[in-house]
């Protein structure tokens, strides 16, 4: 456990009966950071959320929280809150009563439980829909209403489980702003789970992506968008172009290519579409497809190396279906991977 850490992880395991759902996973959460699990569908995400929530029991590995080990405490005394994809509602009952439900079951009464709950409704906004009854909210007001219900509990960590997937996109947008405002103005540590990489990158202080019940990679977006140490990351993060090295070569279907620039000491290199150059370098392949995309105009080729994806500013000259055209992959603008499959 480091001395920074809040929440921590130490080789967790989980299992539902035989099927082993997470694997010795470590992981050290600070106090106060936003942490966005991210990964496929089926690679431990929600599991790990529950067992940190209570609501399943490691078959190996502890969790501490604020340095207490809370391994085995029930999940209503942890100080952990959870706010559900589905966001769980009492449909009988109004915004006020939904926001005011645990603090009541916590014997809080009168002008305390008032000034609470109307303060958990201002942090997000609805102040003015305190009568309302949920199913009578948009899609994006329910989920406040979810968010306010959890944070007024005080929580020491808050997860949330694909906390925007039931919004539509421009919703969405809006309510990604709202959490991570919510979270920085309240400083409550937040977990949640998605498997959006473009949600992830745009919200959290760090992501940890998850394959198969065990981590990836953790870094801040930047480390991930840039640096993925492995080609399951750099497809995840939307690089397309993406090779093994053996032997001091790349690993095409086309055999030994050259390219401009010495190949580093690394399991792989990956190329995001805007990384490739097109209309000159040592390599050629026909145009298969192309597509305008508003600011950049998209190219599939065939090539001597396989499929390549390259995107180039809209207002460079447009090359047609089925021209032979030359292009390179500069080394210097590949991401290094440190493994590979
Ligand atoms: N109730 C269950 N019983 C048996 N196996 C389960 C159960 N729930 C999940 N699993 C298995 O555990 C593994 C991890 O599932 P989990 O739900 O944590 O993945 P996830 O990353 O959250 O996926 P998704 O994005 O689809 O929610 C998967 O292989 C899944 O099939």
């Amino acid at each position: 456990m480091s001395d920074t850490s809040f929440l921590t992880l130490d080789k967790l395991s989980l299992a539902y009966g035989k099927t082993i759902a997470v694997k010795d996973l470590d992981l050290d959460i600070r106090k106060g950071e936003l942490l966005a699990l991210l990964g496929p569908s089926g690679c431990g995400k929600t599991t790990t959320m529950r067992s940190i929530a209570g609501l399943m029991n490691p078959v190996g590995g502890t969790i501490h929280l604020d340095g207490v080990d809370i391994t085995r405490v029930p999940a209503n005394k942890r100080a952990v809150g959870l706010v559900f994809q589905s966001y769980a509602l009492f449909p009988h009952l109004s915004v006020f009563e939904n926001v005011a439900f645990g603090l009541k079951l916590k014997g809080m009464r009168g002008a305390e439980l008032e000034a609470k709950v109307s303060a958990g409704l201002k942090s997000v906004g609805l102040s003015a829909f305190a009568n309302r009854k949920t199913p009578e909210l948009s899609g994006g007001q329910q989920q406040r209403v979810a968010l306010a219900r959890s944070m007024v509990m005080e929580p020491k960590v808050l997860l949330l489980d694909e906390p925007l997937s039931n919004l539509d996109a421009r919703l969405r947008l809006e309510m990604r702003t709202e959490l991570q405002r919510v979270q920085k103005e309240s400083g409550v540590t937040m977990i949640f789970v998605t498997h959006d990489q473009v949600e992830a990158l745009a919200l959290a202080d760090r992501i940890v992506v998850m394959k198969g019940g065990a981590i990836e990679q953790i870094g801040t977006p930047q480390e991930i968008y840039n640096h993925p140490v492995s080609d399951f990351v750099a497809d995840f993060v939307g690089f397309e172009n993406i090779f093994a090295i053996r032997d001091g070569k790349l690993v095409t279907t086309g055999g030994d290519i050259i390219l401009s620039g010495e190949l580093p000491v690394a399991a792989g290199l990956a190329w995001r579409p805007r990384a490739i150059r097109l209309g000159a370098g040592p390599l050629k392949g026909v145009v298969r497809g192309v597509s305008f995309a508003g600011g950049t105009r998209e190219y599939v080729l065939e090539t001597p190396l396989g499929v390549i994806k390259a995107e180039v500013d809209a207002a460079m000259p447009v090359h047609a279906l089925g021209a032979e055209i030359a292009f390179d992959l500069p080394v210097g603008a590949a991401a290094s991977l440190n493994r590979f499959g």
